[in-house]
């Protein structure tokens, strides 16, 4: 396997987060990965998603599919090592798109060896496509069929977003996501990257960018198909204690590196976990990276 290297930080201080994680599992991912510190990031304002300073690190993996097993395995160690506690309810929210899927396939794969409680593990969704249940586009389905299968889950601390059969609209069923989410933030966000650096369905020049005040939105134009969908906020992807980017295929080489340089035009560039960011990259993805970001 090879992988990691670290470039991008802040100091490790945890900012308290309404039922995020904050405890000694994600202080020592800070301290174990050494690396350099660098100054804070401004404020964040409600108006102005600045992200919240936390440590970065890229990993770059040789293939996809190296990529995919080490995330799956990585994710379901850190699972367990925030389940030390054991009145711990996990909270972590999920993303659509083939790279997070492939992992959640590799992460099955290992459930028999590990010690995941699957009672203490909440999940949420970063965005949806606002289609009907059955429609093979939503991505909760996708999700489920692999998850449900091999995980028992508890129905009530699984929150997949609304589906278009029943509801008004997308802005409804965003408004009833808010209040099913309320203030909850979450030990580990995995998030998808689009080729024009969007995140969940956050879209650059969009007004899915400026949607200050909302936790969750629903979008009717967006410029992916299909067009109308629900999806967090960046300040609501930002009450995350750590984010995991996972980035395939070169297609997204300049919007990956444009997005760990933080350029505030792009969505990945401005959603940070407030303890932990990972650039989760494969050599194509990171091909546009200076070479001093990234170290195998
Ligand atoms: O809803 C969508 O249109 C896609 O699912 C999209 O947002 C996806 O998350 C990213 O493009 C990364 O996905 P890939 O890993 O498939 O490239």
């Amino acid at each position: 396997m090879t992988a990691d290297a670290a470039d991008h930080s802040a100091p490790p201080v945890p900012p308290a987060l309404p039922g995020a994680g904050t405890g000694p599992g994600e202080a020592s991912v800070a301290a174990a990965s050494g690396e350099p510190a660098a100054p804070a990031a401004e404020e964040a304002s409600a108006s102005e998603p600045v992200a919240p300073a936390g440590v970065e690190t890229v990993a770059r993996y040789a293939s996809s599919t190296e990529l995919v097993e080490a995330v799956a395995e990585r994710l379901l160690e850190r699972l367990e090592t925030l389940q030390a506690d054991p009145e711990k309810v996990v909270q972590l929210c999920l993303t659509g798109g083939r790279t997070a899927t492939r992992v959640y396939t590799a992460l099955t794969e290992r459930l028999d060896a590990s010690t995941l409680d699957t009672q203490r593990l909440e999940l949420w969704w970063s965005d949806e496509r606002f289609v009907a249940t059955e429609d093979p586009d939503r991505h909760a389905g996708h999700v489920l069929a692999i998850l449900a299968g091999k995980l028992s889950m508890r129905s009530d601390l699984t929150h997949p977003m609304p589906a278009a059969d029943g509801l008004a609209d997308s802005a409804a069923a965003a408004a009833s996501y808010g209040k099913e989410l309320g203030e909850t933030g979450f030990d580990i966000c995995l998030l998808g990257m689009g080729p024009d650096g969007h995140v969940a369905s956050v879209f650059p020049d969009h007004p899915s960018f400026e949607a200050a005040g909302h936790p969750v939105i629903g979008v009717t134009d967006s410029p992916f198909p299909p067009s109308e969908r629900i999806s967090l906020t960046v300040p609501t992807l930002n009450r995350s204690a750590e984010v995991w980017f996972l980035v395939t295929g070169d297609e997204k080489a300049d919007a990956v590196r444009r997005s760990v340089a933080g350029d505030p035009t792009v969505p990945a560039g401005v959603v940070r976990g407030s303890v932990h960011t990972w650039w989760f990259l494969d050599r194509p993805a990171a091909s546009a990276l200076p070479y001093h970001s990234c170290s195998f």
